[in-house]
């Protein structure tokens, strides 16, 4: 999918192509991807198993290189870690020997600051982890964890969060609890959000866009915007619209699937391995 810069994109992503080199040879996870996320706007990509989600997310994080293309932000390009990005992982990824403010501490601690408490204290409430500062990570559920790692990639008030599968290991019912907190603290302080998911009901339930990519190497195959009122009840999530709209794509990821399983003719060799090569 081609795209053309819009004048509200807060990220941009142009032509993004990422080869990894493997013992067995040049894996091309990504090519030429193309994407527009607006300001304050959530996005869930979505797409079958290994076409190259998180290769994408994190070349957005800026965490990793792309082999070609570019990622901006706000117009400048991410060549690296940025503070303006959180990110939030399947893993709440807590220290296990810190309690919970000592972890949200910690990477203010690296940078030689100090988390603003007085925020911190709000995020925890918001979350229902008030009283739970002093607590060991071990002491506390998976979705609690979960909630201890979003208020700490919110800790610094990012104006983009970038979540990989953060509610994956949940059990269904903690990840709808954690969808609807999103979407809450989304309401009140509006952050621009990606969202891998392998879930089709979150990224309808939590978007405003849905972008689908292709098997590997991953492009955007389409892009589903989500027109439905916030917040999203079960009332508007039992319509009949969100039912087609999740068939829709679901039947577009299998279909993406099978075109994956199916022998394939020879394709022409894409531009990023031409320019590998070179
Ligand atoms: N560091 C790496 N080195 C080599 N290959 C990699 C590396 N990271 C990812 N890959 C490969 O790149 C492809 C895309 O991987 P990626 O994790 O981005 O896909 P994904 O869509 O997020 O997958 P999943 O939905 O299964 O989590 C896969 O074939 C994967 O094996």
């Amino acid at each position: 999918m081609d795209a053309v810069d819009d004048p509200n994109a807060k990220l941009t992503v142009r032509q993004a192509t990422k080869i990894y080199r493997t013992a067995s040879g040049d894996l091309v996870a990504i090519d030429r991807c193309n994407l527009d996320v607006r300001a304050r706007e959530i996005v869930s990509i979505v797409g079958p198993s290994g076409c190259g989600k998180t290769t994408l997310l994190w070349s957005m994080s800026g965490l990793h290189g792309l082999t070609a293309g570019e990622v901006r932000l706000d117009g400048k390009p991410i060549t690296g870690p940025n503070p303006e990005i959180g990110m939030v992982f399947q893993d709440a990824n807590l220290l296990p020997w810190r309690n919970l403010d000592s972890n949200i501490a910690f990477p203010f601690e690296i940078k030689g600051g100090k988390p603003d408490r007085a925020w911190v204290d709000h995020l925890m409430h918001r979350v229902g982890l008030d009283g739970f500062g002093a607590k060991m990570p071990r002491e506390l559920s998976g979705g609690m964890q979960q909630r201890a790692a979003l208020v700490r990639a919110l800790s610094f008030k990012p104006s983009v969060l970038l979540m990989d599968e953060p509610f994956g290991a949940l059990d269904s019912f903690t990840r709808e609890e954690m969808n609807r907190l999103v979407e809450e603290i989304w309401m009140e302080t509006p952050t621009t959000i990606v969202l891998i998911t392998h879930s089709i009901e979150e990224a309808v339930f939590l978007s405003d866009r849905v972008v689908v990519m292709s098997p590997r190497p991953g492009r955007v195959a389409s892009i589903h915007p989500v027109p439905f009122p916030r917040p999203r009840s079960i009332e508007i999530m039992t319509t009949r619209e969100v039912f087609d709209l999740m068939t829709t794509i679901k039947l577009e990821i299998v279909g993406e699937r099978k075109s994956l399983s199916a022998p394939k003719p020879a394709a022409p060799p894409s531009a990023a391995l031409d320019r590998a090569a070179s």
